[in-house]
C-alpha cells in the first residue's frame, strides 16, 4: 500500500498546481505539546476515511470537528491532505486553520521539496515526515527546508530499525512512533513500549495510532510519550468533546466552555 501511495504522490507532484499564500497566524506545535491542557498532549485528527479503515466518518465538516478538538482540550490538530486514499484534501486544513487557535500539523507523504513549500501556501504550522518514504539523508533535507521556512516537523517512525537510521542521521525535535504498520495495517501500542526507551531525552515521543481508550492513554504515557496523535476513536465518537472525555476520563477538562 505504502509504495503504491509515493507512485501516487510522484504523479501529484509533477502535476502539483501552486496554491495562493494563505494569510494565517502561526502557532508552535512543539510548544503546545510541551505545555499540554492534559497530563499528555493531544494532537488530534481530522480524518474521513483510510485504507485500513475505509469509510470513517460519512457527515464529515473539518472545521466543525477542529473546533470541537480545540474546545474539548486538544493542543494541535493533524489534518490528512491526502485525497485517493484518505478522502482529504489541502483545503480542508486551510479551512481549519481559519477557525483554529492551536497548532494545524498537515498530514501527508511529503517526500519533495514543492510539497513542503504547498504545505506552506496552505497556511499549516506543522508537517509529517515518514521514514522509509525516502533516503534518510533526503529525509534530513526536507526537514531542514521545511524548518528554515517556518514550520515544524513530526518525524515518524514504525521499527526499530527505521529509529536508529534516523537517529544516525539526526535526531528530530519531535519523533513518532505510528503503532500501525503502514504496509500490512497490523496495530499494536507493543511498538510504542518497544520504541520508548530508544528515544533521546531531548526529543517529544508521541505514539500515534490505535489509541481509543483512557487504559491506552495511561498505558503510552507510562512508556514515557509526551503526547498522542488520535483520529480514528475520536472521528467515530458522538462529538469530538466526548470523544476526548473517553480518552482523558476523570482527567478530563475542556480548553473552554463551548
Ligand atoms: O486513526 P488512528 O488509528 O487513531 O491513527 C491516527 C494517525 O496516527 C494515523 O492516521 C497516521 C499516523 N501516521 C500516518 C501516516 C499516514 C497516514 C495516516 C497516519
Amino acid at each position: 500500500m505504502l509504495d503504491q501511495i509515493l507512485k501516487t504522490k510522484q504523479k501529484e507532484i509533477a502535476n502539483l498546481i501552486m496554491p495562493s499564500q494563505k494569510k494565517v497566524q502561526h502557532y508552535s506545535l512543539y510548544d503546545a505539546l510541551s505545555h499540554p491542557t492534559h497530563s499528555i498532549g493531544l494532537i488530534a485528527e481530522v480524518k474521513k476515511a483510510s485504507p485500513s479503515k475505509g469509510l470513517i466518518c460519512p457527515d464529515f465538516h473539518p472545521q466543525d470537528i477542529a473546533k470541537g478538538y480545540e474546545a474539548g482540550g486538544a493542543d494541535a490538530i493533524s489534518v490528512l491532505t491526502d485525497v485517493d486514499y484518505f478522502q482529504g484534501h489541502r483545503d480542508y486544513l486551510s479551512a481549519v486553520k481559519e477557525v483554529c487557535a492551536i497548532p494545524v500539523m498537515r498530514k501527508d507523504f511529503i517526500i519533495d521539496k514543492k510539497q513542503v513549500d504547498e504545505t506552506v501556501k496552505i497556511g499549516a504550522d506543522a508537517m509529517l515526515l515518514i521514514v522509509g518514504t525516502v533516503p534518510i539523508e533526503e529525509l534530513k533535507k526536507l526537514y531542514d527546508y521545511a524548518y528554515s521556512v517556518g514550520l515544524e516537523c513530526l518525524v515518524e517512525v514504525h521499527a526499530k530499525n527505521e529509529l536508529m537510521e534516523l537517529l544516525n542521521c539526526f535526531t528530530p525535535k519531535v519523533i513518532g512512533v505510528n503503532n500501525r504498520n503502514l504496509k500490512t495495517f497490523e496495530t499494536s501500542l507493543l511498538q510504542t513500549d518497544e520504541m520508548a526507551p530508544l528515544i533521546p531525552e531531548g526529543s517529544l515521543f508521541i505514539s500515534e495510532s490505535g489509541i481509543h481508550t483512557e487504559e491506552d492513554i495511561k498505558r503510552v504515557k507510562q512508556a514515557g510519550a509526551a503526547g498522542v496523535l488520535v483520529g480514528e476513536s475520536l472521528m467515530r465518537a458522538s462529538s469530538p468533546k466526548e470523544g476526548i472525555k473517553a480518552l482523558f476520563g476523570g482527567e478530563y477538562h475542556a480548553s473552554s466552555s463551548t
